[in-house]
């Protein structure tokens, strides 16, 4: 293992096409290529899929769930074991979540205070306290290699005063969580804006961000149930205000649709649970759109997926057999499905880079979206 302790996360911005950007984050443990889709590794684990798996898929980076990791098998047990990436045998980077977001989602009986979130575990009701310190400490005992504030995300729609409010107290805990990190250099540390769907309140968030100073720049509070406009008028209010110097991520998007448009309003990084939990419910992902495979339709189609994909699992199985396992409940089902929905993934993210190097975005854009909306599914 080479000594992790010395280097440096760092972003480089390479190209842009409008507000799109091309980029690259390094880490001590490799590189990503921006705009990247990162997936969702909850507990541990990319479900139904083996890392190596995942890295075939393209992906650079995925992401460790603090909140679930804290609960089982434990922030301190992981540690013992070497850390997220030794446990899990992933050794590229991960990124973990503060926690704020599954407390507010999952655990039962919260109460926030300034000090932080008090809550008791949605698996076995023991109670726990999340502070941005102890945040701070889960994520480094988990040796994450991109670390995220503590934060109160709201729920959309919502009052201006409590749109404020959590703004503010996630400020103040973007400072306290600063603090904790302690300017460790091997990994990087993120601030998170909130605000609402307000724009001042979003501006406001992110001057605030900015003079205390990050590694990079999420937008949170969204994917929470707003219209798809909703997200994407906050967006290109709030990317702007962000510095160009450092990468943006928007966190828990999105369909492919979401990925599309949030780069070319300048996001260069997401995750999101969608390609993984649709694959384990039956919809596969196309270059033509999606395709629900538990209709009964697809159950005499001798058909592949997509016999021109560059994915070898679009044109093994006929859709026939496919729609079997799904009916069926296999578990390979899952296995497969999930495996096509990330490569999809992958090559979307992948397309998006090199359309914005040969500086024709806007045009890949409207392709993908003409083949999505003509696809002979
Ligand atoms: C609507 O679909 C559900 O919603 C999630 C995706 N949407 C999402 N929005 C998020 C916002 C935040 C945030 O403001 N702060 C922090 N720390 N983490 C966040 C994580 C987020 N994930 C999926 O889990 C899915 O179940």
């Amino acid at each position: 293992m080479n000594d992790l302790s010395t280097k440096q996360v760092t972003f480089t911005l390479s190209a842009t096409d409008g507000m799109a950007r091309r980029g690259r984050i390094d880490t001590p443990r490799g590189d990503i290529q921006t705009p990247a889709f990162m997936p969702v590794g909850t507990a541990g684990t990319v479900k139904a899929m083996y890392p190596e798996q995942v890295r075939e898929t393209g992906a650079d980076i995925l992401l460790g769930n603090t909140y679930h990791l804290m609960l089982r098998p434990g922030a301190e047990r992981v540690a013992s074991q070497g850390g997220l990436h030794d446990f899990m045998d992933w050794q590229r980077p991960i990124l973990t979540d503060s926690g704020g977001f599954q407390v507010m989602s999952l655990a039962q009986l919260r109460k926030l205070t300034e000090k932080g979130v008090t809550f008791r575990s949605h698996i076995d009701g023991s109670s726990y306290e999340l502070t941005p310190e102890r945040s701070i400490e889960i994520q480094t005992l988990l040796d994450s290699d991109i670390i995220m504030q503590l934060d109160e995300c709201l729920k959309l729609p919502a009052e201006y005063k409590e749109m404020e409010r959590a703004m503010e107290l996630s400020l103040r805990w973007a400072d306290r969580s600063k603090t904790a990190f302690n300017n460790q250099r091997n990994r990087a540390l993120f601030g998170i804006v909130q605000g609402g769907d307000n724009a001042e309140l979003r501006a406001r968030s992110a001057q605030g961000l900015k003079s205390i100073g990050f590694d990079g720049y999420a937008v949170g509070g969204l994917a929470v149930g707003e219209p798809q406009e909703v997200m994407f008028k906050v967006i290109e209010e709030i990317t702007p205000e962000l510095p160009t110097d450092r990468p943006r991520y928007l966190m828990g998007v999105g369909k492919p649709d979401d990925i599309l448009g949030a780069i070319g309003r300048g996001i260069d990084m997401f995750d999101c649970v969608h390609p993984t939990r649709a694959g384990r419910h039956g919809h596969v992902y196309t270059r033509f759109g999606v395709i629900n495979l538990k209709n009964a339709r697809h159950r005499d189609d001798s058909r592949p997926i997509d016999e021109a994909s560059p994915n070898p699992n679009c044109r093994r199985w006929s859709r026939a057999y496919l729609h079997h396992l799904v009916k069926t409940e296999e578990i390979l089902g899952a296995m497969i499905l999930s495996q096509i929905n990330l490569a999809y993934y992958q090559e979307l993210v992948q397309g998006c880079r090199g359309a914005i190097e040969g500086g024709r975005f806007s045009d890949f854009a409207a392709e993908t979206r003409a083949a999505w909306a003509a696809g002979d599914l």
